[in-house]
């Protein structure tokens, strides 16, 4: 469950006469997720999401997020845009938090993925970055390489008591990808958070692609490396399923296609995403608020997948 922001049914309801959208019928909290706190609501106009934007997403950084949904639906992509209200704003102020009210997609996450489930998300990915050739807007990553160092710092030696010499292997790792990191990689804007959380499925096609909040300007390549370490292993990281990985990079493949450079460059990727996870969760693990009503994600399910990629980087077919 991952709503940190209460909103009153009075407060719905007023927001949903800013829309023409009729009575309200009923409003849950959603439990998926962590970031942000999300609510479904059926209204007499229809069903929707509402989201209110918590901590880690920039209010400033909205009409960028917006924008990018906007295009690549306007491109046909499974992506939900944003409502705009009768004035035709997106971004409302809801229970003191910024908000938008979204368009409902159908689809589940999956929490086992098939080898088609897999390509079927590649291929989507490679569409995805297709459709994005001609969207102009950036935004810095905030938590690319530069920011990893901090995000470290921050976290300091806490991490230690989530696992003894974490904070000793994380600047350890620090110090390989400072050193191995490819600067002349094709750069565009990426989801960077393609979780199959993120996926919406029915049966092998792609019903939805949600939660662009981490979207930024990035190297390309780093998109499928992300996606690769979140659906080629278990959950908790202790297997790497290699006909799910292989099935993600031959869709990416079939509708997008890397570079020999993007291809040499995928373990040093990976090692840079399994990184990037270890630390945002690690953070959150030492600093979720105790009433939150959140499921806490494991750091070292990310650890774990580090460890496997600095250990095989021939997963990654040449
Ligand atoms: N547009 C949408 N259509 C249908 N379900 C959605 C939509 N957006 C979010 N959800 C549901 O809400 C859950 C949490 O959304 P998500 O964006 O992942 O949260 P967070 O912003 O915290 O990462 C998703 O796992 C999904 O089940
Ligand atoms: N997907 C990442 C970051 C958390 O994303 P969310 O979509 O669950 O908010 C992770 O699993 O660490």
């Amino acid at each position: 469950m991952a709503v940190y922001t209460h909103v009153p049914a009075e407060e719905m309801a007023a927001l949903l006469a800013r829309y023409g959208l009729g009575g309200l019928r009923s409003a849950k909290g959603i439990a998926g997720g962590v970031e942000n706190s999300n609510y479904l609501v059926e209204a007499e106009g229809g069903r929707f999401i509402l989201t209110l934007y918590e901590k880690r997403v920039d209010a400033g950084d909205l009409p960028f997020f917006l924008a990018l949904l906007d295009h690549l639906a306007d491109r046909g992509l499974p992506v939900p845009r944003a409502l705009r209200d009768r004035d035709g704003v997106q971004v409302q102020t809801v229970a003191g938090r910024p908000a938008c009210l979204i368009e409902f997609l159908e689809g589940v996450s999956l929490s086992h993925p098939t080898p088609a489930q897999a390509r079927a998300t590649g291929e989507a990915l490679g569409r995805m970055h297709a459709a994005l050739a001609d969207f102009t807007p950036e935004r810095p990553n905030s938590l690319g390489l530069v920011g990893w160092a901090a995000l470290a710092a921050r976290c300091g030696a806490a991490v230690d008591t989530i696992a003894p010499g974490l904070s000793a292997r994380i600047a350890e790792e620090i110090a390989f990808l400072d050193a191995h990191w490819p600067t002349d990689l094709p750069r565009a804007v990426i989801h960077a958070d393609l979780f199959p959380d993120n996926v919406l499925m029915l049966g092998d096609a792609v019903t939805g692609v949600i939660d662009f909040y981490f979207a930024c300007t990035e190297t390309r390549a780093w998109d499928l490396a992300v996606t690769h370490s979140a659906w080629a292993f278990s959950g908790d990281g202790a297997d790497y399923r290699a006909e799910i990985g292989d099935a993600l990079l031959a869709g990416y493949e079939a509708t997008f296609g890397l570079s020999d450079a993007e291809r040499a460059a995928l373990p040093v990727l990976a090692r840079g995403s399994a990184l990037r996870f270890t630390l945002t969760r690690a953070w959150d693990w030492l600093n979720t608020p105790a009433d939150a009503m959140v499921t806490r994600k494991d750091p070292l399910a990310y650890l774990r997948r580090l460890d496997f990629y600095a250990a095989h980087p021939e997963c990654f077919p040449a």
